[in-house]
């Protein structure tokens, strides 16, 4: 049993991306996450932080390399095992990604159709249990009241907890958030960081926050890892990491103190 916890939720074992247009993404990488795990990703704009997250879940195909979700290679899976793997991997965006249209219900419902087959989903035919996880979802995230609003009538804060109750309804290993708080007040994006800090530390979801900001790196996250030029350059518990050390990993210098 030991070894089974021990054994790191994600691999990337010298990833490399180069995009298409010859530009290098990610260089030669390798990392572990364990289970339960909440780790800060920061770095400049441009310096691969969404990249990495999506090649993660494999949004992005890498060009080297090789990553392991819970021990299996996402980067060589193929049709059913990948569809399996990537369920195990719930993803937060800056922009919500909402269907806006649609109902708050139906947006976190979506979250279920990894688990339908595909007349299912097309015909709105969830299970009674999964609207009432749904429901659950929404109130971990005090949306309740909302269920049954348009996603377009709701603010940007409202929104991004109804997105992060739609992943917690596809009840994943792993949350990828990509800038989740970019477009939101400081308010709200506290209550998001909360949210996402009390998912971790309730359902033992592993988290990983891409973040501009420095001081929300240091109040949320348990490690830090920066990124600079697509390279890993700075890996760390937040307790032990000092405001020169995060400097660095934006201005490639140590400040002198
Ligand atoms: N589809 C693409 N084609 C070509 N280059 C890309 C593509 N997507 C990203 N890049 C480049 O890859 C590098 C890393 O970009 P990435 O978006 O991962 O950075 P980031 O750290 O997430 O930045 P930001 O904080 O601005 O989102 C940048 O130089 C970017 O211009």
């Amino acid at each position: 049993m030991a070894d089974v916890a021990a054994k790191p939720i994600i691999e990337l074992q010298h990833v490399t991306k180069i995009y298409p247009n010859g530009t290098v993404g990610l260089k030669d990488i390798d990392l572990n996450i364990n289970h339960g795990e909440f780790v800060v990703i920061v770095g400049l704009s441009g310096a691969g932080k969404s990249t990495l997250l999506r090649a993660i879940n494999r949004l992005h195909d890498i060009s080297k390399g090789n990553i392991l979700i819970d021990g299996e290679s996402i980067t060589e899976a193929r049709g059913k095992s990948l569809r399996n793997i990537r369920r195990d991997i719930g993803m937060i965006f800056q922009s919500f990604n909402l269907v806006k249209r649609a109902s708050v219900l139906r947006n976190v419902l979506t979250g279920r159709v990894a688990y339908y087959p595909a007349y299912k989903t097309t015909f709105n035919l969830f299970s009674k249990e999964d609207k009432q996880r749904a429901y659950e979802a929404l109130q971990r995230v005090d949306m309740a009241e909302k269920v049954y609003n348009r996603a377009d009538e709701l603010s940007g804060g409202q929104q991004q907890r109804v997105s992060i109750a739609r992943v917690l309804s596809q009840a994943p290993k792993i949350i990828l958030a990509d800038e989740p708080v970019a477009s939101l007040d400081p308010q709200t994006t506290h209550k998001v960081m909360t949210d996402l800090k009390k998912i971790n530390q309730e359902l033992g979801m592993t988290v990983i926050v891409n973040l501009h900001s420095v001081e929300l790196a240091k109040e949320f996250g348990t490690r830090i890892i920066g990124i600079r030029a697509g390279e890993v350059v700075f890996d760390g518990p937040v307790s032990e990491t000092s405001d020169a050390q995060i400097a660095e990993i934006y201005a490639g210098q140590v400040e002198e103190s």
